[in-house]
């Protein structure tokens, strides 16, 4: 039988072997699968556990929350205020972000996290998950701000994901390649079952909610469009389409098989570049993609290159495996193109 891995060795040897992370960020990501686990424990119990519904509550982008969505929140920040690891963090259900208390010792990191995602799959017992992104503190002074979290995702130091799923899997990513971790119930363990994670670089299926199509953008349209002719069209293959409408499962299906998922901006709020979060959302599933071989653009330009300026800063997204979202982006860069020429 192969040797089984665990997430606390591989940590280690990322750490002592090959100097890829300092020890503050081991116990750091050590920490969020700890709290990934409760998570999980809650999400198990369903009914059963009073976990289910509305909260009748909304959070700061007026989006009601869910009783999973809160309770999450409050697993992560309890699990990670005391460690010393950390400066502040941010999340999707907090108005700004969460400084580490003066009780606790402040450490050098940043953690943004989407606490619960694809909160409408919660009740219908559909996959969801938890979503993280690390940064460092660039400014070492003492005290922090928003401001410290406006880095590009290109300097992520890790990200990854827990999919509550029939397996409860956590994805990482600290610029070293892929991995992912599945939680063994009996042992309580997460243990290795894939490395060198890789998306093969073409696909035949995408993953798009369909019902907004009259509001895309036309390269949107014409991309979807020439999957949708199959064989007898451009691209001479016909496709399959898959939506889970939890971002965590869709990222998981294309890191697993391949494919494109897209969530672009629509004309409905043409002031709202899309509806995905861009630190907690866009950029940790941009950092994996891009680790696996992948590709994530907001259309015209690298998801992990946008320079934020707000905490909930709202992106278009298209990633998955390289050649059919270099395709939509060029279809998008065709049309930035004969727009400023017409
Ligand atoms: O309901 P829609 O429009 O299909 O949107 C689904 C998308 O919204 C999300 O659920 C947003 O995340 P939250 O549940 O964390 O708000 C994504 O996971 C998913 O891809
Ligand atoms: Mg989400
Ligand atoms: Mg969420």
């Amino acid at each position: 039988m192969p040797k089984r891995i665990s997430l606390t060795q591989y940590l280690v040897e990322q750490q002592r072997e090959h100097g890829h992370i300092p020890a503050q960020l081991r116990l750091l990501i050590e920490i969020v699968a700890r709290a990934c686990k409760r998570i999980a424990i809650a999400v198990n119990k369903g009914e059963l556990g009073e976990v289910l519904g509305s909260a009748d509550s909304e959070n700061v982008q007026g989006e009601v929350q869910k009783k999973l969505d809160i309770i999450s929140n409050e697993v992560l920040i309890e699990a990670n205020e005391w460690g010393g690891h950390l400066a502040a963090m941010a999340s999707e259900e907090m108005d700004t972000i969460h400084v580490v208390p003066n009780r606790y010792p402040q450490g050098e990191y940043l953690l943004m996290f989407d606490p619960l995602d694809g909160s409408s799959n919660i009740d219908v017992n559909v996959s969801i998950g938890t979503i993280f992104s690390v940064l460092r503190k660039v400014n070492n002074t003492r005290g922090v701000s928003e401001d410290d979290f406006m880095q590009p995702g290109k300097q992520q130091a890790a990200a990854g994901y827990c999919v509550y799923g029939p397996q409860t899997t956590l994805v990482l990513t600290v610029g070293q390649g892929v991995a992912m971790f599945t939680l063994d119930r009996e042992t309580g363990s997460w243990v290795l079952t894939q490395k060198d994670v890789s998306i093969p670089e073409d696909t035949k299926e995408f993953a798009i909610n369909m019902s907004n199509m009259r509001h895309w953008a036309p390269p949107v349209k014409r991309y979807i469009d020439e999957c949708l002719i199959g064989k007898e069209g451009p691209r001479g293959k016909d496709f399959n389409m898959r939506w889970v409408a939890s971002m965590v499962a869709d990222v998981h299906r294309i890191l697993t098989r391949g494919g494109i998922f897209m969530y672009p901006w629509d004309k409905r709020e043409p002031n709202k570049p899309g509806k995905l979060r861009l630190m907690y959302e866009a950029n940790p599933m941009a950092f994996l993609i891009e680790q696996a071989g992948g590709m994530a653009t907001n259309g015209t330009q690298r998801i992990m290159d946008i320079q934020p300026t707000k905490l909930h800063e709202r992106v278009s997204v298209i990633l998955g495996s390289r050649n059919e979202v270099r395709r939509v982006t060029e279809y998008h860069l065709e049309d930035v193109e004969k727009t400023s020429q017409a």
